[in-house]
């Protein structure tokens, strides 16, 4: 037999139906039982839609409130203390949202005895997604302590329902090594004490007659740190003997187990699924090492990470060839490579796509359609699907002679680049000193990354554009006399380099594909990208150039209105492509190339219309780092040229900036040297400027904006506490070479934080200002 399966699916909502509940409720509009009708009512549909699909294997405990990683850490005890959670019992509401996002200080709060100052976790990349996961915090006595078993009270809600599901846990040594010990101390030693945890869940499973169980595993796609070997071996022995009778699925995805195969061969798990779609290079070495009968394969023939209609025959035959080498279909799962968190809901809902593009595009439900297709396929033959495979042939057959794809003029501009291109006039020494003659800035200038709020007012008066109830004139009228409004009061506030605010942005990737060749965006294609936060990748399809300008006139009309310099404000080209969907027939680093041409003109336009200093904002640079080691270096090589290529046609005098979040620098800081910008700015608020580590020890030639201010926080830092992140900074790098700046741009935030913490910012630059004379 085989089955149909699922391992995640989209929590959002085909209309982000959860975050409209979450963010009624955080603004005190709803309270928690109707938070927690919405959101079992949402997950209760998802289910029901995937048995539609004709799902089997239908997952639960897969779609937790804020983030998945945070619900095990509260499930599991793993709770800090200051966020009001006793020792005991279940997690309240209140202690969940103050650990994802920080304290408010509010009165429930304060009922349950959180500290009005306890911040969130931290949040960082969950693998090399665009999705984000809180960091739980542990130390050396962290004691586990099962809070609540809510995959067995999910599997118990869904059976109530008529559905038997299948459970997903996060593993214990992946748990263990996304967390963070604050005393410098080894997580993975934490992990006896974790398993009976673990072991008194699948208990409860096993007992509630819950046959199949999904652990995930996805370390197992990295180089495993010392010791995780050994810890994996102790949890899946110490798992599968709690709960005999229990059917444990190891899950890994995001790429090959390559040196670990053998390990995830040998630990006693009843399936193995494999993501066949990053993971294909396993296949060969699984099938030789021949899995025995009596496990189960689970094949991710179906791509998770990416909106492509699967090339079906393709598929097809892999599990054939999957089938005819395990001597047949029995006791084989069919997949999505991956779950389904990163793609979005249904494609049947957008009703402004291109029909030649739309019917090349699967989203969620149309993936599952897949999978199921091809399940059909190994139990009654290739006949019973031919009409599916048929369907998949022409739709690729049509997008392949879709002349709109390729463009010839961009081919041959990339095949002209020579190596000259990639290079700056001068030496970073001598650029420095035409800049300064040229800009005249005090020393520690003070910036911004680029966003002011996007308020409520901005995103209607979009809304409304869009809708056409607000017509061209209006809303461009609205955007300038906001840019107009914040530069004043930028002026005012004593800023030295000024930008206009990206009111006029709805994202800093989507605005830019929406206005590049070769990029189609959706109307309702949202992905999670954090809590309640998404952001709705443009798709590239074709060859990416640029009609016509894309920042010029807002750069301009911010400029005119301010003797100060203000940044042009672009989207790097590595950003751009790791956070948009890529077309499959490409190569990655070409397709980049293509958009750092097009970038590269509007830079030299820019340039060309008097702008001194432009950002090219690289958030996404280290997210797109490969998850092995053996994988990095290709990438950083062409990364690092894209970003060179989009940035070097300019002048000496001509500043250019980039600015990274989200960033662990320490492997990646050659790389990010090699870029050359002239100054970087980064987020080094949350570390207390620990990150600013990689780049003394690297002794980074060029220029440096520590954040001083946490922007993803509510909190205001008054402007003693910047001065002294501003001490630790100039203790590290020399004061001539220092910005100062938020840690990000200021989109999420309201006003009311933004005018007193840019303040700060000022006044602490020019407190260091006086302490230098
Ligand atoms: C810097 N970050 C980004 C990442 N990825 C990106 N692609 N972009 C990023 O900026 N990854 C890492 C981080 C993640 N951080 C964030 C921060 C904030 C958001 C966010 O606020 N997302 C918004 C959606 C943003 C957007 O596209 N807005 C559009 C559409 C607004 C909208 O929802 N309109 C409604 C109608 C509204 C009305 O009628 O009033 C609709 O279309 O239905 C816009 O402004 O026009 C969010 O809402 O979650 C994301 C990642
Ligand atoms: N210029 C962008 C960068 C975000 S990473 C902004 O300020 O929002
Ligand atoms: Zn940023």
């Amino acid at each position: 037999m085989s089955i149909a399966a699922n391992l995640g699916f989209p929590r959002i909502g085909r209309r982000r139906e959860l975050k409209a509940a979450l963010e009624a409720f955080w603004a005190g509009q709803s309270d928690e039982a109707v938070l927690l009708a919405r959101a079992a009512a949402l997950r209760g549909g998802h289910q029901a839609l995937q048995g539609a699909c004709g799902i089997g294997h239908i997952p639960s405990h897969d779609a937790p409130l804020y983030d998945h990683v945070l619900d095990h850490a509260t499930m599991l005890g793993a709770i800090p203390a200051g966020y009001g959670w006793r020792g005991e019992g279940p997690v309240s509401l209140a202690t969940s949202f103050a650990l994802a996002r920080g304290a408010r200080g509010s009165e429930p709060e304060r009922a349950r005895g959180i500290a009005a100052d306890a911040p969130a976790l931290e949040m960082t990349k969950w693998f090399d997604t665009n999705y984000h996961y809180l960091v739980p915090r542990l130390d050396a006595d962290t004691r586990f302590v099962l809070t609540e078993n809510r995959p067995l009270a999910l599997y118990a809600e869904a059976l109530a329902d008529g559905r038997r599901t299948r459970p997903v846990l996060l593993g214990p040594v992946t748990f263990l090594l996304l967390s963070k010990t604050v005393d410098g101390s080894q997580a993975l030693a934490l992990l006896p004490r974790l398993l009976p945890v673990y072991a008194e869940i699948l208990r409860g499973l096993a007992a509630a007659g819950c046959a199949w169980v999904q652990v995930d595993e996805p370390v197992l796609a990295t180089d495993l740190p010392p010791g995780a070997a050994d810890a994996l071996r102790l949890a899946w022995r110490s798992m599968a003997g709690a709960a005999p009778g229990l059917n444990l699925l190891l899950a890994s995805y995001f790429g090959p187990l390559g040196d670990n195969l053998e390990l995830a061969l040998s630990l006693p798990s009843a399936g193995l699924h494999l993501d066949l779609v990053r993971g294909a290079a396993d296949l060969p070495a699984v099938l030789a090492a021949g899995l025995p009968r009596d496990r189960w394969l689970s094949c991710g023939v179906v791509d998770g990470r990416n909106v492509w209609r699967t090339d079906l025959r393709g598929a097809f035959r892999t599990l054939e060839s999957v089938a005819q080498a395990r001597g047949g279909a029995g006791r084989l799962m069919v997949s999505p490579s991956c779950s389904l968190l990163h793609v979005p809901v249904d494609v049947g809902q957008e009703d402004g796509l291109d029909p030649a593009l739309k019917r090349s595009l699967a989203f969620a439900v149309q993936k599952l359609a897949e999978v199921r297709a091809l399940t059909l396929g190994l139990e009654q033959g290739e006949g019973a699907i031919a009409d599916a495979l048929g369907a998949s042939d022409a739709a690729r057959a049509a997008r392949k002679s879709d002349s709109r794809v390729s463009d010839p003029a961009v081919a041959a501009r990339l095949a002209a680049v020579a190596p000259e291109m990639l290079q700056r006039g001068a030496p970073y020494a001598r650029r420095a000193t035409a800049q300064a003659a040229r800009l005249a800035l005090p020393v520690f200038p003070t910036t911004s990354i680029g966003s002011w709020p996007q308020t409520a007012e901005i995103r209607q008066a979009r809304a409304a554009h869009g809708r056409g109830t607000l017509d061209d004139a209006g809303y461009d009228a609205f955007l300038l006399a906001e840019t107009e409004a914040a530069i004043r009061w930028q002026e005012e506030a004593g800023v030295d380099v000024l930008v206009h605010g990206e009111f006029e942005r709805n994202d800093m990737v989507k605005y830019f594909g929406e206005q590049l060749a070769g990029y189609a965006f959706t109307r309702h294609g949202w992905v999670q990208s954090y809590g309640s936060r998404c952001v709705a990748p443009p798709i590239i399809w074709g060859d990416v150039s640029r009609p016509a300008p894309m920042t010029l006139a807002w750069w301009q009309r911010a400029q005119a209105l301010t003797a100060r310099p203000v940044k042009g404000m672009l989207t790097g080209p590595v950003t751009m492509l790791h956070w948009s969907f890529v077309r499959d027939d490409l190569p990655r680093d070409v397709v980049c190339r293509q958009i750092a041409l097009a970038l590269r003109d509007e830079v030299a336009e820019l340039e060309a219309a008097g702008c001194a200093i432009i950002q090219i904002d690289e958030p996404a640079f280290r997210e797109g780092l490969p998850l092995r080691r053996a994988e990095q270096t290709n990438y950083l090589r062409w990364a690092v040229e894209c970003f060179r290529l989009s940035a070097s046609a300019v002048a000496d005098g001509t500043q250019i900036h980039t600015h990274m979040c989200y960033a662990e620098f320490n492997d990646i800081i050659g790389a990010i040297a090699a870029m050359d910008a002239d100054a970087i700015s980064i987020e080094t608020a949350r570390s207390r400027m620990e990150l600013l580590e990689a780049f003394e020890s690297f002794d980074y030639p060029n220029a440096i904006g520590p954040g001083v201010w946490d922007i993803h926080s509510p909190r205001v830092p008054d402007s003693a506490e910047m001065t002294a992140l501003l001490r630790r900074a100039a203790a590290r790098i020399p004061a001539e070479r220092l910005w100062v700046n938020p840690d990000c741009g200021c989109k999420t935030r309201g006003w009311a934080e933004v005018r007193p913490a840019m303040a700060h910012v000022v006044a602490a630059a020019r407190q260091l200002r006086a302490e230098l004379v």
